[in-house]
């Protein structure tokens, strides 16, 4: 896996991107030269996972005001582009503070991609270290190298127990309706040699209730003030699952996933996409929903893996003492 170029980087002039639509099937970098471009990609899912659109979006801000764009206008393009995951907004609105301040928003934005890389390998390590006697984990959707410019937030925790050489298996979900687990995850994984088995999203709870399963660990779009947490659709039916039968559940995700102006999950902007993700030919009389993320209640979280440690209930303290730090 070491061979896989990094998910997002700056070619001194352009954006440059692996277009994870066509993974695992094609290996497809691009350059993307306009802010319309880095819109797209991230609109469309070419590039996608929260850490990794964040830094696409403060990278796509250097294009805009090289550009000699408008520096609000652009951010505002930039952060609409997908409204769940706030380490977009958080990305961009740092970049945008830097133009404002006169200094150089690139100097930023290649910081995002480094303190990532720092963060993300920080959590692994934490992770490792609380799951200790964990053998097999579940997963859900796409957080690694492809989701972050490091080793990932969930599966960081994955990298990091076999990067010790201790046994691991992981279970990944297919994660329709974009299947991020069976394209992505499962790639990444088995590429860098991690035993992986994957299962369809509905064999999920069933899994969960062989007992073979030791932790369900999954990432973040955004943690509210209160540890209500918004992520991939699918998420909040393996918390309910995993509470039933009784298997610790856990959110891996670097700080700036955690946004104390969102109150609680009831305050989270949940994306919806288009029904040709789901149906690829449309049935007369038949509508679709199809949200992109949903929301884990507080309450079913057994622990937030964090850079800064692990935060646990009560949430509203444990993450206001954490963006406090
Ligand atoms: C570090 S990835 C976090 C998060 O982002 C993914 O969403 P998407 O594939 O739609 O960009 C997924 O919810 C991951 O858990």
């Amino acid at each position: 896996m070491s061979a896989l170029p990094a998910s997002v980087g700056w070619t001194g002039d352009a954006v440059r991107i692996i277009d994870q639509r066509l993974l695992p099937g094609q290996l497809s970098v691009r350059d993307l030269a306009t802010v319309d471009e880095v819109v797209d990609a991230i609109a469309t899912l070419a590039v996608r996972g929260a850490n990794v659109i964040g830094s696409a979006g403060a990278l796509g801000f250097v294009l805009g005001v090289r550009a000699g764009l408008d520096a609000d206008d652009t951010a505002a393009r930039l952060i609409a582009a997908r409204p769940t995951a706030v380490n977009l907004r958080v990305a961009v609105g740092l970049a945008l503070d830097a133009y404002h301040a006169g200094r150089d928003p690139l100097g930023v934005a290649l910081g995002l991609l480094t303190a990532d890389d720092e963060q993300t390998r920080r959590i692994g390590e934490l992770g490792r270290d609380e799951l200790a006697g964990a053998r097999v984990i579940l997963t859900h959707c796409n957080t690694g190298r492809l989701a972050t410019t490091g080793w990932g937030t969930a599966l960081g925790v994955a990298y990091a127990i076999h990067e010790s050489g201790r046994p691991l298996t992981v279970l990944a979900t297919e994660t329709r309706p974009l299947r991020q687990g069976a394209r992505l995850t499962a790639w990444e994984l088995a590429a860098s040699g991690i035993d992986v088995e994957l299962l369809v999203d509905s064999a999920a709870a069933a899994a969960l209730g062989t007992g073979r399963v030791d932790a369900v660990i999954v990432g973040a779009d955004r943690i509210a003030a209160n540890g209500d947490t918004a992520n991939k659709v699918g998420t909040r039916s393996l918390a309910v699952a995993a509470a039933r039968e009784g298997v610790p559940f856990y959110v891996a995700a670097t700080l700036n996933a955690i946004d104390p102006s969102t109150a609680s999950g009831a305050d989270i902007e949940i994306e919806e996409r288009s029904a040709d993700e789901v149906l690829d030919t449309p049935i007369e009389g038949v509508r679709v929903w199809n949200p992109a993320f949903d929301v884990t209640p507080a309450e079913l979280i057994t622990g937030i893996i964090t850079e800064a440690g692990i935060l646990r209930a009560p949430y509203s303290d444990s993450i206001a003492k954490a963006v406090q730090a």
